[in-house]
């Protein structure tokens, strides 16, 4: 009784934890604030900390989606939450040569619609990408990009938690809001991946210190073992400066510009079924994400001039919107069967004690992020420079889609597909390996459905049309993962690849490279990085939406901040660099408008 009790009163602890730390709905809405932000998800909460910290500056913050909940920050239900009203679900367009075994020949693209955003929705790898990232963003016209100038503020947001990487101060720091940790719990499987890189010549690294290339557990962005969203790091701390407020569940339909000045005055926005207009003294801050941010800027007359006069709308001004849209995407899911138990299998360790361990301690296997544990950041020209730019990722996850019906769900795997390949396998032990590119050249678009800003918008995915360059990436991936899952760290498991063909690939032979290179097209899985749409460049570049001030070109008043602006797709995940570019935007704006910093 004594633990049951003490898992209760974990639980009461952890939702009136969450319950009182978030902001409220504001209870009444000025007419007018110094800066309107649009979206409260990984840049939006960032931006609204750091701007209020200048008092005089009064900032509205608006959130499409409702608050953030207590089951919300389980980290091993993290793909369950797709299933709610907590996500935009968003599915690409069918295309040929990918997503074929998808439902419809459709990806599914989650987005987080919560305060929060998509930190609420993701799995919470917390990876900066490599300097070169950055390197190149400057050398492209982007002063104030490079990684010496944006080092300090991927540090700024940090508090690592971590202590033999904490020691590394050149690169981590311990004062910033958001926490970063290991899990408290992995499956042994994940030290076998570790040991298997070794055998092969890889090295363990710290992959957001000096040198990226190598193998680790992953540094999550967790606080004692719970999901620590961008809300909870950066909204819950300003829950009581008086020059803040929020308003959730309040869908913006327009970003108000004035045609003669070209400049941003509001925006419009719904909430209940009102129609509301308020008036940004300053600046509106454009934070919808990267495919809501270039959905509200055409909707607002800022696109593509042909497509827009298609959809009825006035152009204000002609820029490439919506297109340069680059993500990270895999084989979805390189299986393996083992002899022993030792992987995560849903039914085992969803169990009352593991649920009083959780809501206790924060601790058992409920603490463990989807079963992702750990990764490898390879270079495939040339595998042997440790200080080399990784263009291919393995992602390790202690299971696999048998493992969660979750997975089949939520990836929106065709059920015939599902049925003949993975229903043999539904009740066996396994781990899987997503190999993932990082440098994709492919390119995809998003473009607007109709002039209902209540419609979805139209998302081209455009994967693997450039040519071979990224199906080789892939390929090299589940090459490297085979190669892994032969070493004696791994065979101690019995691991042995799970051979059961694709159907509609069973006319190449089984593990050649036309075989490979049919099942990536098939099972093709986003993981989630969306990016880039509103591309940052100096007005000599033909891609460019906004300048590297973030100011939309053309457009007074208004700064687009979030993944949107990323010229390129860094080679990691993508919710760390996105927190830095608003740390970095809002040193910016304070700047911009004469406040020191
Ligand atoms: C399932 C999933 C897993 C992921 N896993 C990882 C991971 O492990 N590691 C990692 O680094 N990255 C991961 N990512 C990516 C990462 O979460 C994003 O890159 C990052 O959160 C992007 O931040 P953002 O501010 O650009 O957009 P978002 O966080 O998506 O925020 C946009 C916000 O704007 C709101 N909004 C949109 N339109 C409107 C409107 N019209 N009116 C009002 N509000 C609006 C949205 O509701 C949302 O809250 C994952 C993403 C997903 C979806």
């Amino acid at each position: 009784w004594n633990t049951i009790l003490d898992g209760i009163a974990g639980f009461l602890r952890d939702s009136a934890e969450l319950y009182n730390g978030e902001p409220p709905d504001a209870k009444t809405i000025r007419s007018e604030y110094d800066f309107i932000i649009i979206g409260a998800g990984t840049a939006g909460c960032v931006l609204s900390n750091r701007l209020t910290e200048v008092e005089k500056f009064k900032v509205l913050l608006i959130e499409a989606g409702d608050a953030e909940q207590i089951f919300m920050d389980i980290p091993i239900v993290a793909t369950m939450l797709q299933f709610t009203n907590a996500n935009w679900d968003y599915h690409t367009e069918p295309q040929k040569a990918a997503c074929m075994g998808m439902r419809s020949g459709r990806c599914s693209w989650p987005r987080g619609k919560v305060v929060g955003g998509s930190s609420v929705l993701h799995s919470m790898m917390h990876t900066r990408g490599n300097r070169r990232d950055y390197d190149k963003w400057a050398a492209n016209g982007n002063t104030g990009w490079d990684y010496n100038s944006v080092l300090k503020y991927f540090k700024k947001s940090e508090n690592m938690q971590i202590d033999e990487l904490a020691k590394d101060i050149k690169y981590h720091s311990t004062k910033g809001p958001i926490n970063i940790q290991n899990s408290h719990w992995r499956t042994p499987l994940s030290d076998a991946f570790l040991q298997a890189g070794v055998e092969t010549g890889g090295k363990i690294v710290d992959y957001n210190g000096e040198k990226q290339i190598g193998y680790s557990h992953i540094q999550f962005t967790m606080k004692n073992g719970t999901r620590m969203s961008a809300s909870r790091a950066f909204l819950h701390p300003i829950k009581n400066r008086e020059n803040f407020h929020i308003i959730k569940k309040a869908m913006v339909t327009k970003i108000l510009i004035n045609p003669w000045k070209k400049q941003a005055y509001g925006v419009e926005f719904v909430k209940e079924g009102k129609k509301y207009r308020i008036k940004a003294k300053r600046e509106v801050i454009l934070s919808a994400g990267a495919i809501n941010s270039p959905q509200l800027l055409m909707l607002s007359g800022i696109g593509p001039k042909g497509h827009l006069t298609e959809k009825n709308i006035t152009t204000l001004i002609d820029l490439p919107v919506g297109y340069n849209l680059q993500d990270h995407w895999a084989l979805g899911g390189l299986t393996f069967l083992i002899n022993s138990t030792d992987s995560i299998r849903f039914e085992n360790i969803a169990t009352l004690n593991n649920v009083i361990d959780y809501f206790s301690q924060h601790t058992g296997p409920l603490s463990a992020p989807t079963g992702t544990e750990a990764l490898a950041f390879i270079n495939t020209k040339d595998e042997k420079n440790e200080d080399g730019y990784p263009d291919l990722e393995l992602i390790f996850v202690g299971g696999s889609l048998v493992s969660q019906s979750a997975y089949k769900y939520a990836f929106s795997i065709d059920e015939n597909i599902y049925d003949a390949v993975y229903k043999p396998i539904h009740d066996r032990h396994t781990w899987m390996v997503f190999p993932m590119l990082l440098l994709p050249e492919s390119r995809g678009r998003i473009a607007l459905g109709s002039n209902n800003p209540f419609d979805k918008p139209i998302i081209y995915a455009n994967y693997f049309t450039d040519g071979g360059h990224d199906e080789n990436i892939i390929l090299y991936g589940i090459r490297k993962t085979i190669q892994l899952s032969k070493t004696k760290a791994f065979q101690k498991f019995g691991s042995k690849l799970h051979d059961i063909p694709i159907p509609r690939c069973a006319h190449h032979r089984f593990d050649s490279d036309p075989y490979w290179i049919c099942a990536m097209k098939t099972i093709t899985n986003t993981i989630y990085h969306h990016c880039c749409t509103a591309k940052m460049g100096p007005s000599s570049d033909p891609e460019a939406v906004v300048d590297s001030r973030l100011r939309v070109h053309g457009i007074k008043r208004l700064r687009v901040v979030d993944a949107s602006v990323m010229p390129q797709v860094p080679a990691g995940h993508t919710n760390a660099p996105t927190m830095m570019v608003a740390e970095n935007a809002a040193d910016m704006i304070k700047e911009d408008w004469g406040i020191p910093i």
